[in-house]
């Protein structure tokens, strides 16, 4: 370390796929006028209020197109702005590599129509078992429509989305998890590299009762590509700066650059689990991935869900707050948007918010709009004086 750290502890939380509003870059990914805050705020009327969070300055965030009533507050104890991707992807990986400096600049391996069977008959040869379905499908719609013949079948249920992503499915009772992760590494052995050069392959266990009744599990695993180049993550833990992960998080990074780290099964215990961190005397960076609001609402367009668990996330948030000590910092932001109104059932592509608070800073600075993500890491390093890569431009003097 170069420098004395202006805060002991920074506390990074990325509310999975809550966007504030069509990116610049929108047109290219079809998603003009997605805007994931927004329209759940429009779909819950007038009288909405995320109260935490607008505390903060969430609505300063849109002062400029003001959302129905997630509006700007006077004097926001927070520092507020957004921030726009350059990643050519819209998925989980690239928001998060981004935001650890690490843009995602070739895009990945993409399959609209299906993967090569060349590829299903490798995994059925080292599987002892057929593969069906081989498009894009919504991961409950699948279930619904292929459930009966998993059952009746042992077949594997591949499935893709609009994002690099091989998804294998399977029922619990015929499949059983430690089969399916073995599955799921040689997938991902196989697809690591040209021509496939897929983003993440998931494992997505499932209890069936019948087509209108099964539940995914939180066994659901994401087999990542190592990151193709040191990442923030890694920068810190080469300086000494503890790392560590909460939820998704640890996948994200297939471990590469945190010390250490938690599963969790839900929102609400990724808020739990992170509560516990700021309330030990660990040190140095935690980053906590909040995945229910993409994977239980986003993508199943749910605009009530993902209402609920904003607003359980506010009443966390507030915990959160009431237990910060002034030498903590946290960030709040998200890797990519998901508008739970629009077409389709994929990512969209969005701005995503950018809150930062500590309880020694006065609050109310204008952070702007910063592009790309890796503004976020960015701070992180200028914080703890290590030394940043390419990308991203700290914000850590801009705080006040
Ligand atoms: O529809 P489910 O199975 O939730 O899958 C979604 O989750 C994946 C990862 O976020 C996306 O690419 C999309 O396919
Ligand atoms: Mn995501
Ligand atoms: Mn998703």
């Amino acid at each position: 370390m170069t420098k004395e750290a202006q805060f002991d502890r920074i506390i990074g939380i990325v509310t999975d796929s809550i966007g504030i509003g069509e990116a610049p870059d929108a047109a290219k990914f079809g998603d003009e006028g997605a805007d994931t805050y927004g329209h759940i705020n429009d779909f819950k009327g007038a009288g909405w209020q995320l109260p935490n969070l607008m505390k903060l300055g969430l609505g300063n965030i849109r002062a400029d197109n003001p959302m129905l009533s997630l509006k700007p507050v006077a004097e926001p104890t927070g520092a507020f702005g957004k921030m726009a991707e350059i990643s050519a992807g819209k998925d989980s990986m690239d928001g998060h590599w981004e935001m650890m400096g690490l843009p995602v600049l070739e895009p990945l391996g993409f399959f609209p129509h299906g993967f090569p069977q060349e590829l299903l008959d490798k995994i059925t040869a080292f599987s002892g078992r057929k593969c069906i379905v081989n498009k894009p499908y919504s991961g409950t719609d699948v279930i619904h429509d292929y459930g009966d013949e998993q059952l009746a079948t042992g077949d594997l249920i591949i499935y893709t989305s609009g994002d690099s992503v091989l998804q294998i499915a399977a029922n619990l009772a015929i499949i059983p998890l430690e089969e399916l992760y073995k599955i799921c590494e040689y997938a991902r052995s196989l697809t690591r590299t040209a021509p496939y050069h897929v983003g993440r392959v998931i494992a997505r266990p499932y209890t069936y009762i019948d087509k209108d009744h099964f539940t995914r599990t939180s066994d659901r695993h994401d087999y990542t590509l190592l990151p193709d180049g040191p990442t923030d993550l890694d920068r810190l833990q080469k300086a000494g700066i503890a790392t560590y992960g909460v939820g998704k998080i640890n996948d994200i990074f297939s471990g590469q650059g945190l010390d250490d780290g938690v599963h969790t099964v839900s929102n609400e215990d990724g808020m739990n689990q992170t509560i516990a961190q700021v309330k030990s005397d660990r040190r140095g960076f935690i980053f906590t991935n909040l995945v229910d609001f993409d994977a239980m609402y986003g993508h199943r367009r749910n605009p009530e869900g993902d209402a609920e668990a904003l607003e359980l996330f506010d009443k966390q948030l507030g915990e959160l707050l009431s237990i910060m000590r002034p030498s903590d910092l946290l960030m709040i932001t998200s890797d990519h948007g998901n508008d739970p109104t629009f077409k389709g059932t994929d990512h969209t592509r969005e701005y995503v918010p950018l809150l930062a608070y500590s309880p020694s800073l006065q609050g109310g600075a204008n952070l702007g709009i910063r592009s790309p993500f890796c503004d976020f890491g960015a701070t992180v390093l200028d914080n703890f004086g290590v030394q940043q890569g390419e990308y991203g431009k700290s914000f850590l003097h801009e705080l006040k």
